[in-house]
């Protein structure tokens, strides 16, 4: 693909990446809470947010003040040398986890908190090592994580090298599925509360409550990926609030550090006690600079009702995504501000449409669902010219 001559950095960043994504034909150089702009200082409304990840707004004043003094305090420090900063991150984080989940593997994105679990999860069960996910599910791309994620495009290319064979992939929200399949040799049942990458599926309470119940009565781990639903998305702090459901390990990404990398797998001392000593690790995991900006985001998620907030504008964003009187429209579905319009055709045009034409970022989930993860502080009016500008290219 050639770059058009938009700019000297969309040629050099087509001409020198690896070539995995489709590139889009802009260059976005600034955000602030719900807006990016592209170097020509065309404004966006943002309901990508870097794939959930923005959920704070972009650049949150507190994190950018916290990046800037711990980057002139300290940026490195591995795990193996205590540091101020990753002991005041990890008290605040396990402040807001669910009750139990009291140790924490701290990494630098959601695969590698999978993976993390993934190990966790052989230690703490004896040595098993075979596993249950969903099917529609999305763990990561890395080999370990990717044996957990359905979409069989991102598994084939890799052939033997994928660790599927271990897998069994069960329908989400199919408890006599779940059942047969968590046998007394499951390590782990692996499922995200709403399925994001697999078009935005919220579980249902039986589901994952069956699922909590089958895998305490069988000696297997209930993991639950909060990587895209973590973090005030849903409207509770983490979506496993919303069932009454405490898993024996979350993996945690995206939202947690306000934008900076991060990743984490939390669970309960007797997952974490079961782990050799030096039997996992990471060089950059827990770096200062990180702890400081999670610092920083899970304080602010706390003090602006970020959680609250996502619940009210979602539940606004979703009636008046179904006020849309539209045949292609067929249903509009999601919890707080996760939200997937599933379309009636391929969503991909509307998409860009809604790019190039109207201004507003959104992503697919799955090629018939729009999906919009806007940041939690989007504004009343942001979301009212969201669906303005969706109903406009649905004509
Ligand atoms: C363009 C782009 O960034 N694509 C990414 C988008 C991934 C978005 N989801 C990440 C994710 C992951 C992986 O998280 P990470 O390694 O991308 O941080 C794990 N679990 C869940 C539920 C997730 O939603 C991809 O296709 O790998």
């Amino acid at each position: 693909m050639t770059a058009t001559n938009v700019s000297k950095w969309l040629d050099a960043e087509v001409r020198y990446d690896s070539g995995v994504y489709n590139k889009h034909q802009v260059v976005m150089v600034r955000g602030q809470g719900a807006t990016v702009w592209d170097e020509t200082g065309r404004a966006y409304i943002d309901c990508v947010a870097g794939y959930g990840v923005a959920n704070i707004g972009h650049s949150h004043p507190d994190v950018v003040k916290a990046v800037q003094e711990q980057a002139a305090r300290l940026m490195v420090m591995p795990q193996t040398l205590p540091n101020d900063k990753r002991a005041e991150f990890l008290q605040e984080l396990v402040g807001v986890l669910p009750q139990g989940l009291e140790r924490v593997f701290l990494c630098n994105s959601g695969t590698e908190a999978m993976e993390a679990a993934k190990k966790f999860a052989i230690t703490a069960t004896g040595g098993r090592t075979k596993f249950v996910s969903m099917k529609r599910g999305f763990s990561g791309r890395s080999l370990g994580a990717l044996a957990f994620t359905w979409e069989p495009k991102y598994r084939e290319p890799f052939g033997d090298a994928v660790d599927d064979k271990n897998v069994t992939f069960v329908t989400y929200g199919n408890v006599e599925e779940l059942r047969a399949a968590i046998t007394g040799d499951i390590a782990a049942v692996i499922m995200e509360p709403v399925q994001g990458e697999g078009g935005v599926r919220p579980v249902s309470a039986e589901f994952i409550q069956e699922a909590r119940r089958l895998t305490k009565e069988r000696g297997a781990l209930l993991i639950l990926d909060e990587i895209q639903t973590g973090f005030c998305r849903t409207g509770k702090m983490f979506a496993c609030e919303h069932y009454g459901v405490v898993p024996d390990g979350m993996t945690l990404a995206k939202a947690m550090a306000g934008g900076v990398p991060v990743g984490a797998f939390a669970m309960t001392q007797d997952v974490a006690t079961r782990m050799p000593k030096g039997g996992h690790g990471t060089t950059f995991g827990g770096n200062p600079l990180t702890m400081a900006a999670g610092v920083a985001a899970i304080r602010a998620m706390k003090n602006e009702g970020m959680a609250e907030q996502a619940r009210e504008k979602g539940a606004y964003f979703m009636e008046k995504l179904r006020a849309i009187r539209s045949p292609k429209i067929r249903e509009v579905r999601g919890l707080g501000l996760m939200i997937g319009v599933e379309l009636k055709e391929k969503s991909a045009p509307y998409i860009t449409a809604l790019e190039h034409e109207e201004g507003v970022l959104t992503l697919q989930a799955t090629p018939l669902v729009v999906r919009f993860l806007p940041p939690v502080t989007i504004s009343k009016e942001q979301i009212d010219q969201a669906v303005a500008a969706f109903e406009r290219v649905l004509q």
